[in-house]
């Protein structure tokens, strides 16, 4: 079998995930080959669909694909190189309820993610739009999105991931954010994942835009 050849039985799960990069791209969330897209075709062993690095996600050819196990690596050899960061897939993933993950560099998840990072995090609180949440039924919800330092040192960054998303007491739903980089988002398949990341990226483009809002009335109260 050669590289490509493998992905046959994964031709539903690689038109869906073109179609999803085509509409991230037109949002503008998904430029410059930034992004990674995945879906878990396997479990027992975790079997990973996951973009090939590098691609413009805009413009997915049907080969532009990779399948990893959970070590990150080819599950057969021949492969192109899966994402750069296909770590941050594998290790959400292999949480429970976990069957696709998102990953954009919109430019208000840039922006947002440094201007809180010194918080750690930032809060979505009180719009109607956190209902698009899996398991959300009011607005008067307090969602906690964490921010992570921005790495090259993807294995590093996995592991501090994994430790949010399987702490007990409070793990991290939804998605987070990588400092100066972009989001990162997951639900229970691929469907429910475009949902998240626009629903997230919704609620944080209004989190930027009233901050701008209320320095332009504060500016003029002074004025
Ligand atoms: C514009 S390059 C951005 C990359 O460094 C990375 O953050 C990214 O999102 C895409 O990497 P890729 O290896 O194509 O999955
Ligand atoms: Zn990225």
């Amino acid at each position: 079998m050669n590289g490509v050849e493998g992905l046959a039985p994964y031709r539903p799960q690689i038109d869906a995930l073109r179609d999803v990069g085509q509409m991230l791209w037109q949002r503008g969330w998904s430029v410059g080959t930034s992004s990674n897209y995945s879906v878990v075709v396997g479990r027992d062993p975790l079997r990973i669909l996951i973009t090939a690095s590098g691609k413009d996600k805009g413009r997915l050819g049907p080969d532009d694909f990779v399948v990893v196990g959970d070590d990150g690596r080819g599950a057969w050899p021949g492969q192109a190189k899966s994402s750069a960061e296909t770590l941050l897939h594998v290790v959400a993933a292999q949480q429970p309820g976990v069957g696709a993950v998102l990953h954009t560099h919109s430019v208000w998840c840039t922006l947002l993610s440094d201007y809180f990072f010194s918080q750690g995090g930032l809060v979505l609180e009180g719009y109607e739009m956190l209902k698009g949440f899996a398991g959300v039924t009011t607005h008067e919800t307090r969602a906690w999105i964490e921010i992570f330092e921005n790495t090259q040192d993807i294995p590093s960054l996995a592991e501090k991931v994994r430790e949010r998303m399987t702490d007990v007491a409070s793990p991290m739903k939804f998605g987070y954010l990588i400092r100066k980089h972009g989001l990162y988002t997951w639900g229970v398949d691929l469907e429910e994942t475009r949902r998240h990341i626009e629903v997230m990226e919704f609620l944080l483009e209004c989190t930027g835009r009233k901050l701008l809002l209320e320095g332009a009335i504060s500016a003029a109260v002074v004025a």
